[in-house]
């Protein structure tokens, strides 16, 4: 007799429509194909509210669950079993019955410039001053208006290849963007600078990829965890500890970098106000596995020094009256 696949054989994965959630998408689907023969894995894609509203700067729409909400809602009503995110696009608040259930080896973290032909050769240093800088990300803006008070910066919104366009069109001199991103969709080559730490720290999960389940699907789990890559893995949950602690989202200007030596992590973090005129930063330093602990306490010493007033201006200016 030969074994037919029955449908519950079937692993859906569920994902965004946009090129660069595709690309990553399909990547975990070869990647599970290829582990777990047996099974069939089926891609679902799905327009998340982020896709649909392009002309609100997402600073003003809020960023909870911007980008995955309908992907969890068709794994918690059974029609997908996994879902492929942008690990800095996902929470650190996931729904109930939901949990992260692995996290993927990272690409470079770093945000990288991306200039207009015109400015071919220069970076942040040497483009001239009023030169026109693209991003959407408060993060950014922050850190680089404190650094670059002569440049000019501007939001844009779109999918890479909109930006690039726009950036092509000379809407925009430079743009600031994910180097994983620019990477994965084949872009690198017009990476123009990767943005040291010193001068911006990256978004919390930047460059690697979360999975997440349902909590009670043990045999889902079990077949997402094969994917996990544990150093990333206890980066990015020190620096999701951070950011929950902190109890900021996305489009707040939390950045962190993470670093691993032998058995021991250190992470860096800032806090900065939205005009990029005071940064608070600290890092600290302990063991890979109290990884989630380290991201809390730097969080608190960061709020004493300071963080905890930045934020409260910050919500009040970017949500008033909430
Ligand atoms: N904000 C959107 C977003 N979400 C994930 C990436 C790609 C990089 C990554 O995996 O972190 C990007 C684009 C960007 O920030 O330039």
């Amino acid at each position: 007799m030969t074994a037919v696949s029955s449908p519950s054989q079937t692993v859906r994965i569920g994902s965004r429509k946009s090129q660069l959630a595709l690309v990553q998408t399909e990547w975990v689907q070869a990647e599970l194909q290829q582990r777990h023969p047996e099974r069939q894995f089926d891609v679902v894609t799905m327009s998340t509210q982020g896709d649909n509203i392009l002309d609100v700067a997402l600073a003003k729409i809020g960023d909870k669950g911007l980008f995955t909400k309908e992907l969890e809602v068709s794994m918690l009503r059974g029609d997908t079993d996994l879902a492929v995110h942008s690990l800095k696009d996902l929470p650190t608040h996931l729904p109930d019955g939901l949990m992260l259930g692995a996290i993927t080896e990272r690409e470079d973290p770093a945000d990288g410039l991306v200039v207009n032909a015109k400015f071919k050769d220069h970076q942040l240093d040497t483009l001239p001053p009023g030169a026109v800088i693209g991003t959407s990300s408060l993060r950014r803006l922050a850190q680089l208006r404190h650094y670059f008070p002569e440049l000019t910066f501007k939001d844009v919104r779109g999918n890479l290849n909109t930006r690039l366009q726009k950036l092509d069109a000379g809407e925009y001199d430079g743009l600031i963007l994910a180097v994983a991103g620019l990477k994965r969709l084949g872009f690198g080559a017009r990476i123009q600078q990767v943005i040291p730490p010193e001068i911006s720290l990256h978004a919390v999960g930047q460059g690697a990829l979360g999975i997440e389940c349902r909590a009670a699907d043990p045999e889902i789990l079990a077949i997402v965890k094969t994917l996990e890559h544990y150093p990333t893995a206890q980066c990015c949950l020190a620096e999701r500890a951070f950011l929950r602690e902190l109890e900021g989202g996305c489009q707040v200007p939390i950045g962190v970098n993470t670093q691993i030596d032998g058995d021991e992590l250190t992470l860096t973090g800032l806090v900065a106000s939205l005009d990029g005129q005071n940064l608070v930063k600290n890092q600290i330093t302990g063991p890979i596995t109290a990884a989630e602990g380290l991201g809390v306490t730097l969080a608190t010493q960061l709020k004493g020094q300071g963080a905890a007033k930045i934020l409260a201006e910050i919500f009040t200016e970017v949500r008033p009256g909430t």
